[in-house]
């Protein structure tokens, strides 16, 4: 007895190409091109898969999947979307699809999920839960709804996983939506920047510690591990990760259990990791920085987010997202004008979706009219220019023979050169950052474009003062 697949689909031209690629791997298939036509269909033969557009003449293939899946709960369902928002790939879930497809897709693969759901018809449907709303990554790009699809599948399971990015391209951000859309979202989302705790505390602030554990432990204190217990770590920077802390992290994921610093007794946790860098780890294995044991518990299911520069289809609808943002935070209300997004596409955009988000934010800030046009992007943007170049009007020379002299009437131990190579340049660069902010940390890790706690640190490294640079 052959497979039946029943294909809900208005577009002709796609029908016949998901009919043929069915047919040629052995299954009977009925076409449907409506949400009536589909319930006429399913209350008059039974089948083993079925596929569906979500957006119908007369419906919306999604919002009425629960009564789909409730009548016919072994029947997997296989969603095809045009409209590829992380929105609709979760509202397909959460609807109990079994695999979602952004249009345009892969033919063979639509079929060999069609071919893996009839072997594995399910027999116990999914939590319909209540739809969600207002998510919070925006952009339809092919890149993005790669990061969508793995972002569904890890979404009713605890693998563990690696967000891959550059600085902000939005790994906290999908660290969020994994615990927000999952079966954890009831549960502590906590989040851990490991750059930014000094070496020494950061055992005792994943793992807790004991009283009198080591000078200056006054009391028991409770690690990050148990706070999130039945939620999400999320362990931001992990490349940075000292040996130790490695070594005692690799011990927890093995065996899903924790000893505070200076205890004996071994705690069971109950946490579902998420952890991100924006450095690549695999150098940092080879050199001996980071444990390849370590790297393979923790990089079960890598998601690589990438750089806005290869989704400058986002640009726009991201920008004007922010605008948004801005006016909800008291800003006036602005929009954008298609020059304005056309030049903001062609920028480069080295510090990712953040820049961007701190661009818009200037430009609303600064505009003349209501609507932002080219001409406020290109001052926004010399501006901007300007601000990366804390050494304009050191006059004569570029940096690299600065450097150079500099390196030339100093000298280092072993070990020592790189860090205090680029600490030298970082303090300017810091030095201007918070002068332009008046000391306020938050505005200049803006300005900069790196992580708020990654400026606090390098501040205490480098003994710079905020202080210093605040009025009166
Ligand atoms: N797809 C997106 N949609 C909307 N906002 C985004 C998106 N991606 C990033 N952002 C915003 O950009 C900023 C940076 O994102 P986030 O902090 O998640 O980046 P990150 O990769 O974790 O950066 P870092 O490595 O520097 O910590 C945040 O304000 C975030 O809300």
């Amino acid at each position: 007895m052959g497979r039946q697949a029943l294909l809900v689909e208005d577009d002709n031209a796609i029908a016949t190409v998901i009919v043929a690629g069915l047919e040629a791997e052995g299954f009977a298939v009925a076409v449907r091109d409506s949400v009536a036509g589909r319930d006429q269909a399913l209350s008059e033969s039974a089948y083993d898969v079925m596929l569906t557009d979500v957006m119908l003449a007369d419906g919306d293939g999604i919002d009425t999947l629960t009564q789909v899946r409730s009548a016919f709960p072994e029947m997997p369902i296989i969603i095809l979307s045009a409209q590829n928002t992380l929105d609709t790939a979760v509202r397909a879930t959460d609807g109990g699809a079994f695999e979602y497809f952004p249009k345009p897709f892969d033919l063979d693969e639509v079929v060999r999920a069609a071919r893996q759901a009839a072997e594995t018809r399910r027999s116990a449907a999914l939590d319909s839960d209540e739809q969600q709303t207002g998510l919070p990554l925006i952009g339809r790009s092919q890149p993005m709804q790669d990061v969508y699809r793995l972002i569904t599948r890890v979404l009713n399971n605890n693998l563990t996983v690696l967000v891959l990015g550059e600085s902000g391209t939005g790994k906290e951000l999908v660290a969020e939506a994994i615990h927000d859309l999952g079966n954890r979202k009831s549960g502590p989302f906590v989040p851990v920047n490991t750059a930014a705790i000094p070496r020494e505390l950061i055992e005792s602030e994943l793992f807790g510690h004991e009283k009198g554990a080591f000078t200056g432990a006054t009391a028991r204190n409770i690690g990050k591990f148990e706070e999130a217990n039945g939620g999400t770590l999320f362990l931001d920077e992990i490349g940075d990760m000292p040996a130790e802390a490695q070594t005692r992290l690799l011990r927890a994921l093995q065996s899903g259990r924790i000893r505070r610093v200076g205890g004996n007794e071994e705690i069971d946790v109950d946490v579902r990791i998420v952890a991100a860098t924006n450095r690549d780890l695999v150098p940092l294995i080879s050199s001996g920085a980071f444990r390849e044991d370590l790297y393979y518990r923790l990089n079960v299911v890598p998601i690589k987010l990438p750089p806005l520069r290869e989704r400058r289809d986002d640009v726009e609808a991201l920008a004007r997202h922010f605008l948004q943002k801005a006016a909800q935070d008291g800003l006036p209300r602005r929009t954008l004008s298609k020059d304005a997004a056309r030049l903001l596409e062609q920028q480069s955009w080295r510090g990712n979706v953040r820049e961007l988000q701190n661009l818009v934010y200037r430009a609303a800030l600064l505009a003349r009219n209501d609507t932002i046009d080219a001409e406020t992007i290109v001052g926004v943007l010399d501006d901007s220019a300007s601000d990366s170049e804390p050494f304009h009007g050191a006059g004569q020379g570029n940096i690299a023979g600065i450097v150079a002299q500099w390196l030339e009437t100093h000298s280092f131990r072993d070990g020592e050169l790189y860090h205090a190579a680029l600490g030298e340049l970082e303090k300017p660069v810091f030095r201007y950052a918070l002068e332009r902010t008046a000391g306020n940390q938050l505005k200049a890790a803006q300005l900069l474009g790196i992580n708020r706690n990654t400026l606090r640190k390098r501040l205490l490294e480098l003994e710079i003062d905020p202080e210093e640079f605040t009025p009166g």
